[in-house]
C-alpha cells in the first residue's frame, strides 16, 4: 500500500482502517521515506504546545542501588529510599539489579530485530485480538483514542493466558521468555521492598499474586518526519500494579514531575520501574502512579522499550478491589472507593491512553 495522503478529503475512520488493514505499521510507514505524517497521527495544538516546553527540570528521577539487598544493615535504608521514591517520582531507576546485562542487551537486540523485519513476515502476527498469546499492532488503543501515536508493538501474554511458547515468533523468542524470567524476578525483589515500605510484610504482594499476571510489551519508536506534530506514546498512567521497563540508547521518555516534564535518560544497565493505578489504589494513595509519555523519535535509528507490566493475578472471591483494609485506620481513612474486576477491565478497553483514569472515577471526595 501506498504512504496514506493526508491532504485529500478527510474521513478519520476510514484512513485510520485502512492503515490498519495494510498492516504496515508505523514503521513501514517511516521506512516508505514519508515526509509528512497522515492527519490521524496528528495531536491536538494543546498536546503539541506542550511538546515544546518539555524538558528543562534539572532533576531526574531517583537511581537505586540494588546490590545490598539481602544485607540485613542496608535493607531498611533501601526500604526507605524506595518508599520515598514511589511516593515522590513514582518513578525509579534501580542498577546492580541481578538480571545480567547480556541479557537486556539480547532483549533489545531482539525486539528491534522483530520490527525490522519485512511486512510480510511481520503482518501475519497482526491483529487487534489483545488478552491473550501473541500479537503484534500499531497503537493498541488505534481506534480507542483520540489521535495515533508514532509506536509498534508487540504484546507477549506470559501470566495468565500465557502465550504458548511456540507462539512467540523465533526471532525473539528465546530472549522474551529470558527477560519474562529475570525481569520478574526483579520486580519481586522491588515489590517486597514495596510492601516493606507501606509497613507490610515483604510477601504481601506477592501473596496478593501481583506477579502472576505479566504482560510483555516490545515497542518500536522508528524515526518520525514530524515529531512536532504528533508524539511516541501519549500521556498515561499505567493500569497495573507495578512495571519494568528496559530502553535502548534513543532517548524520549518523559515523566510528570512537579508540573514540568522530566527526560529519562537511558543509563546502560538500569532498568527503570514505576508504580501503576492499581497500586496507587490499594496503597491508598501512598504510593504514585505518575503521567509519562515518550515523544516522537526524531533520530533515523529507531527507539526501543521492553516493558513488563505487572496486574493483580486472582481478585478477591467478592471479586472487589481496593484499598488495603490494614492500612486504614481512623486517621487514614480510604481515599478510593472499592471497585470490581469488571469494572477495572472496562474502563481499561473502553478508552484511549489518554482518557480519564480509573483513579479519578473512584476518589472518594469530602
Ligand atoms: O516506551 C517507553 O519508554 C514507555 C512505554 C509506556 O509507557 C507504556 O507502554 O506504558
Ligand atoms: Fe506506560
Amino acid at each position: 500500500m501506498a504512504a496514506i495522503d493526508a491532504t485529500s478529503a478527510y474521513d478519520r475512520v476510514k484512513k485510520v482502517k485502512e492503515f490498519d488493514e495494510s498492516k504496515i505499521g508505523v514503521k513501514g510507514l517511516s521506512d516508505s521515506g514519508i515526509t509528512s505524517i497522515p492527519q490521524f497521527f496528528v495531536h491536538d495544538p494543546e498536546t503539541l504546545s506542550d511538546l515544546k516546553s518539555s524538558s528543562t527540570h534539572a532533576s531526574t528521577i531517583p537511581t537505586i542501588d540494588l546490590s545490598h539487598i539481602n544485607s540485613v544493615t542496608h535493607r531498611q535504608e533501601l526500604v526507605e529510599q524506595i518508599k520515598v521514591a514511589a511516593k515522590t517520582w513514582g518513578f525509579f531507576q534501580v542498577v546492580n539489579h541481578g538480571l545480567p546485562l547480556s541479557v537486556l542487551d539480547e532483549t533489545v537486540n531482539a525486539v528491534k530485530a522483530f520490527h525490522e523485519q519485512p511486512h510480510e513476515v511481520k503482518a501475519k502476527y497482526y491483529k487487534r485480538e489483545e488478552g491473550k498469546g501473541f500479537m503484534y499492532a500499531s497503537n493498541n488503543d488505534l481506534y480507542r483514542t483520540k489521535a495515533a501515536s508514532w509506536h509498534d508493538s508487540l504484546q507477549v501474554w506470559m501470566g495468565l493466558h500465557r502465550a504458548e511458547v511456540e507462539e512467540i515468533p523465533e526471532i525473539c523468542r528465546n530472549e522474551v521468555v529470558a527477560w519474562d524470567f529475570y525481569a520478574t524476578k526483579v520486580a519481586e525483589s522491588v515489590m517486597e521492598l514495596l510492601s516493606e515500605g507501606l509497613g507490610l510484610e515483604a510477601g504481601k504482594f506477592k501473596e496478593l499474586t501481583f506477579s502472576d499476571s505479566r504482560v510483555v510489551v516490545g515497542h518500536c519508536y522508528p524515526y518520525c518526519p514530524q515529531p512536532d506534530r504528533t508524539v511516541g506514546i501519549t500521556s498515561h498512567t499505567d493500569p497495573g500494579t507495578v512495571t519494568v521497563l528496559l530502553q535502548n540508547h534513543v532517548p524520549g521518555l518523559q515523566v510528570r514531575y512537579e508540573n514540568e516534564w522530566v527526560n529519562v535518560k537511558p543509563v546502560p544497565g538500569g532498568l527503570i520501574i514505576n508504580i501503576g493505578d492499581l497500586l496507587q489504589i490499594i496503597s491508598n494513595g501512598e504510593y504514585k502512579s505518575v503521567q509519562h509519555r515518550v515523544l516522537a523519535n526524531s533520530r533515523k535509528e529507531s527507539r526501543i522499550s521492553i516493558v513488563m507490566f505487572l496486574n493483580q493475578g486472582k481478585w478477591n472471591e467478592d471479586g472487589y478491589c481496593g484499598p488495603l483494609p490494614e492500612l486504614l485506620s481512623p486517621e487514614k481513612p480510604p481515599v478510593y472507593r472499592n471497585f470490581t474486576v469488571q469494572e477495572y477491565i472496562e474502563n481499561f478497553y473502553s478508552k484511549g491512553l489518554d482518557s480519564k483514569s480509573l483513579i479519578e472515577k473512584i476518589t472518594i471526595r469530602n
